[in-house]
Formats: structure tokens, C-alpha cells, sequence
């Protein structure tokens, strides 16, 4: 099953354009949707979950057309929102219960055995009996990923989910994504690039809604390779270096500056060549460095 999405725009009442023309193929795996803040990430995530409508576009999962049929996106979605609230004073177990029974699992045994599955799964079997309002921010996002797969989704979408997690839980959390089948398509959005370089074999790059790069994470390392160059600056040099290079990061590293910059060629005296990166290559993009045209869109086969 893929994920089509097909000249996507939308714009809302202010006039703000969230998404441009938004054309990109997803596969089954974890696809990586980066982007700065105000991107677009959640109005594509929100319109794939089918909790909003798009001005025009296309966009099908499998047979599916997803914004029209919602019904039937509903049940192979699982959807882990950016603000995914819970009811504190109910226990992670009761609520799997009952949303288990809103999704249509009506046989108390099967139920009981699919929640304790997905407790045990997300690594919250021993606090399955804890008010959710007790839980850790790491703890509630294992909790939401449990409830998304409640239904046995095909499509998975998780809207930033690794924000304010401590390293520790970003981890556990990483392989609890990275655990999910091979067969379902993960989206997952975010504007941290080492959650992508960790776990998507898929990505693009979307920012002021537009597509600036689709791919796999490597091809966009790769074409940068040879191109990117660093240099330790001092405090007072730095405004020269970023009027006549193409930065695309500066990094404090141990106190110092470090200058990444863009070129074809030798910047100058100072300069080194690095070996890119992700970070380089979203930043470049980012930046208008270089310039990547999206995957051409596959013509939908009817
Ligand atoms: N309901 C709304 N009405 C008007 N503008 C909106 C609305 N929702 C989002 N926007 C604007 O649309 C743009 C895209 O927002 P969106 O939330 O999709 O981006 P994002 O990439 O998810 O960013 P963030 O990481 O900040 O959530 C932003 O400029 C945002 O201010």
C-alpha cells in the first residue's frame, strides 16, 4: 500500500498558504516529514487523519481516497496528534480498555488481550495501573503510540512526538517506532533532523508548505558530499564570514564557533572539508543552497 499525495494546498481564512502544492509518495517504513516551525507538518498530518480539509489535491492510501472517504482512512489510521491530551485520574489500562471498545473490539477476552499486548509492546505493563496524570512526558507518548495502534493501522502519523523528551526517552522511544511493521506507513513529523537520520529510511523536506526535498535521507547526504566545508570563527569574524559564504549552520561547539558553509570549491584559507551530514543537507535545503526538485509525483494508476 502507498500513500499518495498529489498538488495538496491549503489556505487558511488569514490568508496564511500551509501548504503549496504538496506532491510526495509514501511507502510502507518510517517516512521522515522535517520542517522548520509553521512548516505545514501539522495541517499534512491533520489532513491526512482526516480531521481537515484541503482547498485542492489528491491524496489516496492504497484505494482509498483519503480526503473523501474518511471513514474508511479511520480504520486503518492510527494518529498520535502534537497535543495529545489525556484523562489524568484514569489508568493507562482502563483508557486502552474503553478506547479498545470505541474502535469496535466488543469481545472482552480478544480486548483484554490486545491491551495487555500493547501495554507490554510501549513498555507501560507495570504502570498499566497508574493514573495517565502520573505519567512522564516519555511515558505519555509510549501510552499515545499504544492507542494509535489500537486498530492495527496501516498508517501511522505521529506529529512531533520526541519534543521535551529527555535523551533517555527519546531513545526507548525511537525503538518503540522502529519496532512497528515493516508493512505500515509511519509518518513521523518533526523538526529535530536526528529523529529522521535515526529512524527513516524515507524523507522530505517541507517548509512555508512547499516540498523542497524528497527522498532517501543518503541521496540528499550524498549529493552535498564535497561540497560542505567548516571553520572554527571567532565572535567578530562571524558577520564577515556570513556576508561572503553560504553558511548553512553555526554551532557552538566547546565554546568555539563552528561555521558550516556551502561551496563547490575551496572557500578560502581556513576552511576544511567535512563529511555532510543530515543536518547539512536540511540546513542547505533549508537555506535555498542547493536546489533539489522533489520526486516527480508516479501518475496515479486508476
Ligand atoms: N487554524 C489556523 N488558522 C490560521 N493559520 C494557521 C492555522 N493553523 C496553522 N496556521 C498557520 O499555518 C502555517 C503552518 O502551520 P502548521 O501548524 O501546519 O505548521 P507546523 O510545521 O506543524 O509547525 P509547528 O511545528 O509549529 O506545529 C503556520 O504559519 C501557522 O501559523
Amino acid at each position: 500500500m502507498e500513500l499518495r499525495i498529489q498538488n495538496l494546498s491549503k489556505r487558511y481564512p488569514n490568508g496564511t498558504q500551509a501548504l503549496a502544492d504538496v506532491t510526495l509518495t509514501v511507502r510502507p517504513g518510517m517516512f521522515g516529514l522535517l520542517g522548520p516551525n509553521g512548516a505545514g507538518k501539522s495541517t499534512l498530518m491533520r489532513t491526512l487523519a482526516t480531521l481537515q480539509e484541503a482547498d485542492s489535491g489528491s491524496a489516496t492510501l492504497g484505494n482509498i481516497d483519503v480526503l473523501r472517504d474518511k471513514d474508511a482512512v479511520r480504520r486503518v489510521l492510527g494518529y498520535l496528534p502534537q497535543d495529545f491530551g489525556l484523562y489524568p485520574k484514569v489508568s493507562a489500562e482502563d483508557l486502552l480498555e474503553h478506547l479498545a471498545t470505541l474502535k469496535g473490539i466488543s469481545q472482552a477476552k480478544e480486548r483484554k488481550a490486545r491491551v495487555s499486548a500493547l501495554l507490554n509492546q510501549t513498555n507501560l505493563y507495570a504502570a498499566r495501573k497508574k493514573p495517565l496524570g502520573s505519567f512522564s512526558g516519555g511515558m505519555r507518548q509510549r501510552f499515545g503510540i499504544a492507542q494509535a495502534l489500537l486498530g492495527n493501522p496501516q498508517l501511522l502519523i505521529v506529529d512531533e512526538p520526541t519534543a521535551g523528551l529527555d535523551p533517555e526517552e527519546r531513545v526507548r522511544f525511537h525503538n518503540l517506532l522502529a519496532d512497528i511493521g515493516q508493512d505500515v506507513i509511519v509518518i513521523l513529523s518533526t523538526h529535530i533532523v536526528a529523529d529522521v537520520h535515526e529512524l527513516c529510511s524515507q524523507m522530505a523536506v517541507l517548509d512555508k508548505g512547499r516540498v523542497l526535498l524528497a527522498g532517501e535521507p543518503q541521496e540528499a547526504i550524498s549529493r552535498l558530499s564535497g561540497r560542505i566545508w567548516r571553520r572554527f570563527v571567532e565572535k567578530a569574524e562571524l558577520a564577515d564570514v556570513q556576508a561572503q559564504q553560504r553558511v548553512i549552520s553555526t554551532r557552538l561547539v566547546m565554546g568555539r564557533t563552528r561555521v558550516h558553509v556551502y561551496s563547490e570549491g575551496s572557500p578560502g584559507a581556513g576552511f576544511e572539508p567535512v563529511e555532510p551530514d543530515l543536518e547539512d543537507a536540511y540546513f542547505a535545503t533549508i537555506k535555498g543552497h542547493v536546489q533539489t526538485a522533489p520526486v516527480p509525483a508516479t501518475p496515479a494508476v486508476a
